[in-house]
């Protein structure tokens, strides 16, 4: 394939952007390609809307697992792109359509050169929420096929096209969203003192949290609770009696999450009794730290020196990735890969350079072949 052809796919892919669970166009799209490979050493196997694709090894002593993930996000786009998502209000804005075309570019590569190991392909779904790594890894083929390691890469708007970073150890961080709602007795705009401002009670809750993670977390660990939907009311002149508020909680250590969660509730009780209302919280979907494995982001870091690609040290993000579920299970390393985009990821104008995705698979076959 030359590189026009996989800036195709990836403008196609990039078009019909789907949320969690939901990616069927997506699937079928992928599942063609994968169908026009040859198939004599390869075995194919939807699971939910996501595929696994094995391809066996010419001695296949071990399975090196590679995972994408292919669903998009709840965004409008807004980049002006002659191939902008024709989905109304969702947008691939965290470079999944880079990511998944990176695997069939590396999967293409494998299959018409087979390594000596075996090879899984986790095309994954749900990363964005609510999740699909930890049920793709209790499937039933996940488990038939038992990698020996699993490896990953994630877009960089910051990284310079040609570069890949990655570290020992903490690379991501833990997560868990957070839905809270507020309930209370709203009434006429006229008439306040008759009634419990929920817009107040969400308001007073938005300015208290981030004393909860300047105050309750250990100053040497790292935690962020970021707020990213606020609603409530219906028109200019009702009180509401209802508000709501979703975001998200981050830390480098899985005791400052109970620590965070504990003092929300806390801080929960005490706007309870100031505003006279209830509450109730959701923690969503958790997703667990993504802690890479020294031994082998080392051996890519030797594999990578054998190719054009240029590596650097990566820092420690507060990024989250359902990934960390897999590493959690089997030893591997997720690695940033370079897109040099003015805007960054979960934006509407996020524009990764598509030079890297070349970049990508070089770096991907580099490691598989690395073994
Ligand atoms: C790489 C990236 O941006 N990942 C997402 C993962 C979402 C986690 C979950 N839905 C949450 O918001 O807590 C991220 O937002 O970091």
């Amino acid at each position: 394939m030359t590189s026009e052809q996989w800036v195709t796919i990836r403008r196609d892919l990039h078009q019909i952007p789907e949320l969690g669970f939901q990616e069927y166009k997506t699937q079928a799209y992928l599942l063609e390609y994968i169908k026009s490979l040859p198939q004599d050493h390869i075995t194919i196997t939807p699971w939910e809307t996501g595929i696994f694709v094995y391809v066996e090894g010419t001695e296949g002593h071990q399975t090196v697992a590679y995972r994408t993930d292919i669903d998009g996000l709840p965004i409008a786009e807004a980049t002006d792109l002659p191939f902008q998502s024709t989905h109304d209000g969702r947008m691939h804005a965290c470079g999944h359509d880079l990511h998944m075309t990176i695997a069939l570019g590396a999967l293409t590569d494998i299959v018409h050169h087979r390594p000596a190991n075996n090879v899984l392909f986790l095309f994954q779904p749900a990363e964005e929420g609510p999740g699909g790594a930890e049920p793709m890894l209790a499937s039933e083929p996940m488990q038939s096929y038992q990698p020996d390691y699993v490896f990953a890469l994630h877009v960089d708007p910051k990284g310079p096209v040609g570069t890949v970073s990655s570290k020992p150890g903490l690379l991501f961080a833990n997560t868990s969203e957070l839905f809270i709602d507020f309930y209370g007795r709203g009434g006429h705009a006229a008439y306040p003192h008759e009634t419990k401002d929920m817009m107040m009670a969400a308001s007073a809750f938005n300015m208290q949290v981030q004393q909860v993670v300047g105050r309750m977390v250990d100053p040497l660990k790292s935690a962020v609770v970021t707020l990213g939907k606020m609603e409530a009311g219906t028109v200019q002149n009702i009180i509401p009696e209802h508000a709501r508020v979703e975001g998200t909680i981050r830390t480098t250590d899985a005791d400052s999450m109970t620590a965070v969660k504990q003092s929300i509730e806390q801080l929960l009780a005490g706007i309870e009794k100031r505003y006279s209302c209830q509450t109730t919280v959701d923690y969503g979907a958790n997703y667990y730290m993504v802690n890479n494995d020294a031994e082998y982001v080392e051996r890519f870091k030797q594999a990578i020196a054998k190719t054009n690609v240029t590596y650097q040290e990566a820092n420690a993000a507060m990024t989250g990735e359902d990934f960390g579920y897999m590493l959690k299970e089997l030893p591997g390393f997720m690695f940033w890969l370079g897109v040099d985009s003015e805007h960054g990821l979960h934006t509407s104008r996020l524009n990764p350079k598509e030079d890297a995705i070349e970049v990508g698979i070089e770096a991907v076959v580099a490691m598989i072949r690395e073994g």
